[in-house]
């Protein structure tokens, strides 16, 4: 797929989903406007049910929008239009996607679990656990390639997580909870990582999040409640982390 420069990471107007048919129907997601710039680190907070896991899903092109939805813009693709086929190879290529599951492969190494984003875009096995190794170091797991997932602790298996959806230098990094099951020394590593790849070129990281020790590194805090925008704060040197998210984020 060509590069193309897009202002926005992602774009969406009068974004709507919803769940079930008949009396049973849900609307989850209720006319959302939202940005990702490049350049920033977004993050999504909100209560439990507002919708974030949605919309993110969303943006990530596993799940469909309703048809009432005026925008869903993604790299500079309108994700509306194309089949789930195009979506899941726009995916691999371009989008680096954290689950709240970690969703790792138990039969697999650790550096194999992270090649995988590498061998579905063709690179060589050889060389793509090379590179796998040096991101697992990157994520403090260097010395870890040869385990399975299962003789992980929760946290070691969210930063090979992390790791995996890193190691493609996708341009947008879109991440539920990445985290949720570390300490502050492996959160501000991982933070330190999302940072570095914001910064580059034409990147972006999207993370929903409720963890209070990270907002300090958003430039962008969205809010959501029952299905929409409710506010955005920009963060920069002139306009710090308002108090309310200073001291964490209460539900
Ligand atoms: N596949 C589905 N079928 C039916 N309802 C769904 C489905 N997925 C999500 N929902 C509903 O949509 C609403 C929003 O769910 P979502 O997971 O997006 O919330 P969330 O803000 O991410 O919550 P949390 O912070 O607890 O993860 C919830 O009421 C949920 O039950």
């Amino acid at each position: 797929m060509s590069e193309v420069t897009v202002p926005y990471a992602a774009q969406v107007r009068g974004l709507n989903k919803s769940f079930g048919d008949g009396a049973s129907r849900i609307h989850v997601l209720k006319d959302v406007d939202m940005e990702v710039r490049q350049g920033d680190i977004t993050m999504l907070i909100g209560p439990s049910g507002c919708g974030k896991t949605t919309l993110i899903s969303i943006l990530a092109g596993t799940l469909k929008p309703d048809a009432a939805t005026q925008e869903l813009t993604v790299l500079g693709q309108d994700l509306r239009q194309m089949s789930m086929g195009a979506i899941t190879r726009f995916r691999a290529q371009n989008i680096g996607f954290i689950f709240q599951a970690f969703n790792l492969i138990p039969t697999l190494s650790l550096a194999e679990n992270v090649s995988v984003p590498l061998l579905i875009r063709g690179v060589r096995a050889g060389a793509a656990e090379k590179k796998a190794r040096e991101v697992l170091a990157l994520v403090g797991l260097g010395d870890r390639a040869k385990s399975r997932p299962n003789q992980l602790s929760g946290g070691q298996q969210q930063r090979v997580a992390i790791a995996r959806a890193l190691v493609h230098e996708p341009r947008l990094i879109i991440c539920d909870e990445p985290t949720a099951a570390l300490d502050a020394k492996n959160g501000q590593l991982v933070m330190e990582l999302f940072e570095n790849v914001a910064r580059s070129p034409e990147r972006a990281v999207l993370i929903v999040t409720h963890d209070n020790r990270i907002f300090p590194h958003a430039n962008r805090i969205a809010s959501m409640d029952d299905g929409r925008i409710v506010e955005v704060h920009d963060i920069d040197a002139s306009h710090p982390l308002p108090e309310n998210l200073r001291h964490g984020f209460h539900q």
